[in-house]
């Protein structure tokens, strides 16, 4: 412990800087406001000369001031002395003098790699690393690593007991942190890894693989801003609860140039948020669906018309089904996509339709393409062809899944007969119950499928014009600021991505590894998870072979963390015995956290299951300051959520054993475990999740009949 005279000492000489940091934001702040208003008086001078200098200041001015005016909590939050007597500190924003010295160094710039990636063992030429907390503009404490005792002068003081003990007894609000005053050198190696190719970060529950991928994003970010900002940076989770969770982080890194998926919305314009039991989904994710939706695209629509009738010029044309379905499969060789050939498939009809005509000897009949300018024009032609070859949605073409009898002979010889009946089953509920995660993937396929229909160019709008066909009259500024945005905004479905992040990589199915690698087909990638939490059942060698396509022949990285920041030692014993069960040699990560409190494991009669999953949410409210989850087998999670009610308002969150992936609350009441261990597939793996979501209290509660 330090004295409390050197901590005051330390502090205030901390604080200074820090008013000193602040009061140059404010200086440049004025002199960036200065600036722009000096750009608009010099408009009034009003040669051509002074209003391009006008414009080139106002917009620079501009930029900086909004720069500076995010003004971010913990601004500063780290000091390295360094052996040559030298000092740094690190923060949020790089932040230079009035005589350009360095005041801030930004944490993403080489100069503060060392203040990660210092050790004892490995100083790196620093002799003390110190982490700063401030609360606004005020240091409410430090603490100080000395990593070089040998180096440091006689009077250099060193004050706390460990940055990382006291940021991880933190309570934790709704969103995830952001560790950036605390990332460990394991960590910051995966962060600062090179942007091409494909870094891969695994580790146990807890390790921070969440918080990697997202600091990579930013420091990418940072490091080559034309290429990711241009291009865009995608970060896929696996449920829309997670995203949520991890939302603040980003903008609170100073990055707004990321777009964060789930599995469930990658998808434009469909979301899901349902999950299928485990054997359901392993079937659905399956690549062999790719083969089962590649004859869907193929068949004819249901309740299309059974034949073509025409009269022309008195006589009957006429084309019958088996006519009708050999022109759609010429119209359809392999690899067409049929939103895109129909065309091609309606001059067929014509032709054939002229053919019959010839044949019949009509009277009069004019040449080929007058005649098919005159059917075209016929409204029931029109009729005949929008219900026969509508332009298909992949909605639509899903929704044929539901029907049995296509069901059996898109999958038959692909899927085995206990699959298919599974599928029926899931199906049947389509329509009442909506889209699951997993079909979001098949959604995408077929897209892929059946291509989009050729549609002429929407002409562009311009940057520089405004509503009305008025030429606007703003500054160079505001122009140059409209093309970027222009630039900049992406479509709905912009699926072209320059990085992209993959997380909790390990419940990626292979059918979604497909959808995710079209957005990623000329990126770098991030892809973070763990093994040991998969909730994935089915074919093993098929999910390796649809990441390895997914990837493509980029050059790995592989990096592997082997700390828990998340849980107290107590309560991630019971979870490293429960997948112990399963994997007796399986290499886990050490907590670092010890609370003294072991976890509660209670069982109950059925009938008191409700009453005793309340009383323990309330204790654990009142133990523990930050958020508590209520974790449920997934039928489960409505009735769990409907005994809870409004208790402990937003504090509280009630998800499933698959949701609460990647989650993490200060308390958690984990109901009925072993309905959720009973699970054949991947039982034991997804009660390790759940187990593993706790920082300092867990109660787990089991009903017995
Ligand atoms: N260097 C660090 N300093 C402070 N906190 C950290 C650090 N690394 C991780 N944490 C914290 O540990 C917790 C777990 O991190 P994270 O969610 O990224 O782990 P994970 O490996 O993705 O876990 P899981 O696989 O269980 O989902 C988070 O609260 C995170 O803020």
């Amino acid at each position: 412990m330090t004295d409390q005279t050197t901590l005051d000492r330390e502090i205030a000489v901390e604080q200074r800087h820090l008013d000193r940091v602040y009061a140059r934001l404010a200086e440049l702040r004025r002199s960036a406001a200065d600036a722009e208003r000096e750009g608009y008086r010099l408009a009034r001078v009003g040669n051509f000369g002074a209003l391009v200098e006008r414009d080139a200041m106002v917009f620079h001015a501009a930029q900086r001031r909004h720069v500076l005016e995010a003004e971010h909590e913990g601004l500063v939050f780290g000091r390295l002395d360094l052996s040559a007597g030298q000092v740094l500190h690190v923060g949020r924003l790089g932040v230079r003098g009035e005589n350009a010295e360095t005041l801030v160094v930004d944490w993403r710039a080489p100069a503060a790699a060392a203040f990660y990636q210092a050790t004892p063992a490995e100083p790196l030429g620093v002799v003390r690393r110190r982490t700063i907390q401030s609360s606004a503009e005020k240091v409410t404490r430090i603490e100080d690593d000395l990593l070089d005792p040998a180096a440091a002068p006689p009077d250099m003081a060193v004050v706390g007991d460990g940055a990382l003990l006291a940021t991880l007894s933190r309570a934790t609000g709704r969103g995830m942190r952001d560790i950036v005053a605390t990332i460990q050198r394991e960590q910051d190696q995966a962060i600062r890894s090179p942007g091409s190719g494909v870094t891969i970060v695994s580790g146990g529950p807890g390790t921070g693989k969440t918080a990697v991928a997202l600091h990579r994003a930013a420091y990418l970010l940072y490091s080559d801003r034309n290429r990711y900002a241009g291009g865009g940076i995608l970060v896929v989770g696996p449920s829309t609860v997670f995203v949520q969770y991890i939302a603040s982080v980003l903008p609170s890194l100073g990055e707004e140039n990321a777009t964060l998926h789930s599995l469930g919305s990658l998808f434009p314009g469909m979301s899901a948020t349902r999950t299928d039991p485990p054997e359901v989904a392993a079937v659905k994710g399956s690549l062999r669906m790719r083969r089962v939706l590649e004859r869907a695209v193929r068949d004819a629509v249901p309740d299309s018309p059974e034949e073509l009738r025409l009269l022309y010029r008195g006589e009957l044309l006429r084309l019958e089904r088996r006519e009708l379905d050999g022109i759609r499969d010429r119209a359809l060789p392999r690899g067409a996509r049929r939103n895109e050939v129909r065309r091609a498939a309606f001059d067929a009809v014509l032709s054939a339709l002229y053919a019959q005509a010839r044949q019949l000897r009509v009277g009069r009949l004019p040449e080929q393409r007058a005649f098919e300018d005159e059917i075209i024009e016929r409204p029931e032609f029109r009729e005949f062809l929008k219900a026969w070859w509508p332009r298909l949605h992949p909605r639509h073409v899903l929704g044929w899944l539901t029907r049995p009898d296509r069901l059996r002979r898109y999958a038959g010889g692909i899927l085995a007969g206990s699959e298919i009946r599974l599928l029926s089953a899931a199906y049947r509920s389509l329509d009442t119950e909506g889209l699951t995660i997993a079909d979001i993937a098949l959604l995408d396929e077929l897209d892929a499928l059946l291509g989009k229909p050729v549609q002429r160019a929407k002409p562009r709008r311009d940057p520089f014009q405004l509503a009305g066909g008025v030429r606007e009259l703003s500054t160079f500024a505001d122009r140059q600021r409209a093309a970027r945005a222009a630039a900049r905004e992406r479509p709905a479905d912009y699926r072209e991505y320059a990085h992209v992040v993959v997380d909790e990589a390990q419940d990626v199915s292979p059918m979604q590894w497909r959808m995710i690698g079209r957005r990623g087909r000329l990126a770098s990638w991030t892809v973070v998870g763990d093994p040991a939490q998969t909730a994935w059942t089915g074919d093993a060698e098929e999910l390796t072979r649809a990441r390895d396509q997914a990837l493509g022949r980029r050059r790995r990285h592989q990096f592997t963390l082997t700390t828990n920041y998340r849980n107290s030692a107590e309560i991630f014993a019971v979870a490293a015995a429960e997948i112990r069960r399963l994997y007796p040699e399986l290499p886990l990560p050490t907590a670092v956290r010890s609370t003294g409190v072991a976890p509660v494991e209670r069982t109950v009669p059925a009938a008191e299951l409700p009453a005793a999953t309340v009383e323990a949410a309330g204790t654990l409210l009142g133990e523990v300051e930050g958020t508590v989850g209520v974790i449920t087998p997934v039928p489960r999670r409505d009735e769990v959520a409907g005994w809870l009610g409004e208790l402990g308002g937003s504090r509280l969150q009630v998800v499933t054993s698959l949701q609460a992936k990647g989650m993490e609350y200060d308390g958690v009441v984990l109901v009925a475990p072993s309905e959720i261990r009973a699970d054949p597939g991947s039982g034991v793996r997804t009660l390790y999740v759940a187990l593993s979501r706790a920082t300092q209290r867990l109660t787990t509660i089991d009903p017995v009949t």
